[in-house]
């Protein structure tokens, strides 16, 4: 039997009601002994939970009768007015009574392991807690009713019909293989690789939604890059000063644009330098510039010598910033040289004119690049490797021929595989120990 575990559910610190929930085979015993009966399985109950004739506290208690629960076992919720004195009581109760404190995930994990989530779906409630965004929110719901499964339910089923015809062929090798047969196959095999692989072009929206739409901020030093960064937080995250080569590592922050989450990153200036830690400075922005999903670049338009365009790019947003300061035909000479198809802006961050534009272009870019008409078809790193890895299995199916058509049912077989490691049907330990202790404790 499992032992039975508690956490705090809602959020740690002095709340008006805090809830601490059980899960295991002792939950019955536990409320029993601090209330006194068994409240009706999943009805609220108002009670004293007593110890030794001294009242805890006055609390609201449910009991869920396993299977019929989150996790599948029994469990148990006290709905407790939410001090630190009232949960060091309640917890030593617990521990004498031989329970012991959940690890994190460790309810989602139980859920997952009795049947009552798949692997995408305990991953989806982990994003539902971690969602800032409407997007996000939207998303991981959308992953929590089983969005995957239902996608990927129809590819399963394809591969398992394949499998079937295969193995028809392994098991009477003397027949001569009806051409219609063959061809069907191979039909099928393709027609499945080209629907994974536009699941995997899509997928990256859904990555995008999840972690952040990821925006680099780049430019020479002293453009105004860590005033644009502040400005767009909101607050003082990045050191400003008159100072060129301020900013020496990447900052990164997550800021809320409409709907949708932004990772925003402060770079260092590029320029030529001998200084090693400026240096490698410039080196991580580059590497930041290539890997952003959209680049920011900020031009210094008060410079009098020529501005350095190099590194612009057609897709990029370019803010002219310092204008107030411009001289007569800098910005319009600027706006000459530009490669074609940037987005243009002029601020002045010192007047602060400028940014609710920049703002609402932004808003508009990741509305067009994000918008959720569909669920996509991963939301995580592991996700995509599961679905290169089906199509990589289908390629080399395709490749094998029906002279070994035990090979080629292999690779179905492994295909097939993919599909289920995704939902966690057979995944290794270490692969769940990883995804589970990232949740929230209590959860
Ligand atoms: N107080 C409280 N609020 C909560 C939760 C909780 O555990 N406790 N949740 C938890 O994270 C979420 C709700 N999710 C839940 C999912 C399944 C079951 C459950 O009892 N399932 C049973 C019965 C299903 C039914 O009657 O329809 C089952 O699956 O067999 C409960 C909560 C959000 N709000």
């Amino acid at each position: 039997m499992k032992q039975t575990i508690f956490a705090l559910a809602s959020a740690q610190g002095r709340a008006g009601v805090s809830v601490i929930r059980l899960s295991g085979p002792q939950s019955a015993e536990v409320i029993q002994a601090l209330l006194g009966r068994l409240p009706k399985p999943r009805f609220a109950t108002l009670g004293r939970l007593v110890q030794d004739g001294e009242t805890i506290d006055q609390a609201l208690v449910l009991y869920f009768k396993g299977p019929h629960s989150f996790t599948g076992e029994d469990c148990a919720e006290f709905h407790i007015h939410g001090s630190r004195a009232v949960l060091d009581r309640l917890y030593g109760i617990f521990r004498s009574m031989g329970l012991r404190h959940a690890e994190a995930g460790e309810f989602s994990r139980r859920a997952f392991e009795n049947g009552k989530l798949d692997l995408t779906q305990a991953e989806a409630i982990s994003d539902l807690v971690e969602a800032e965004s409407e997007a996000q929110r939207q998303q991981a719901l959308m992953q929590l009713d089983g969005g995957f499964r239902e996608r990927y339910g129809q590819w399963r089923d394809n591969l398992i019909k394949l499998l079937a015809h295969i193995e028809a062929i392994v098991d009477f090798p003397d027949e001569d293989i009806p051409e219609s047969l063959s061809d069907k196959i191979v039909g099928d095999i393709i027609a499945l690789k080209s629907d994974i692989a536009s699941a995997i072009d899509d997928s990256r929206r859904g990555r995008q939604i999840r972690e952040g739409y990821r925006i680099a901020i780049m430019g020479k030093p002293n453009a105004g890059k860590s005033s644009l960064f502040n400005a767009l937080l909101e607050n003082d995250t990045a050191i400003v000063t008159p100072i060129a080569g301020t900013t020496r590592d990447v900052i990164e922050s997550h800021i809320r644009i409409g709907n949708y989450t932004a990772l925003i990153y402060d770079t260092a200036g590029l320029r030529e330098t001998d200084d090693v830690v400026e240096s490698e400075g410039i080196r991580r922005a580059r590497a930041r510039g290539d890997t952003a999903d959209l680049r920011l670049w900020v031009i210094d338009s008060s410079e009098s010598q020529a501005s350095d365009l190099s590194g612009i790019r057609a897709g990029d947003y370019v803010v002219l910033n310092k204008s107030d300061r411009a001289e007569a035909g800098k910005i319009d000479d600027l706006k000459a040289r530009m490669p074609d198809d940037v987005h243009l802006f002029e601020t002045s961050l010192l007047t602060d004119t400028g940014t609710d534009a920049l703002r609402v272009a932004l808003e508009a870019h990741l509305e067009k690049a994000l918008s959720l008409s569909t669920f996509p078809a991963a939301t995580r790193e592991r996700h995509m490797e599961r679905l290169r890895e089906a199509e990589a299995c289908l390629d080399r199916a395709l490749g094998i021929g029906f002279g070994t058509p035990e090979l080629m049912a292999e690779d179905i077989r492994q295909a097939l595989s993919a599909f289920d490691a995704l939902f966690g049907r057979t995944d290794v330990e270490q692969v769940l120990d990883h995804i589970f202790s990232s949740f929230c404790i209590g959860k």
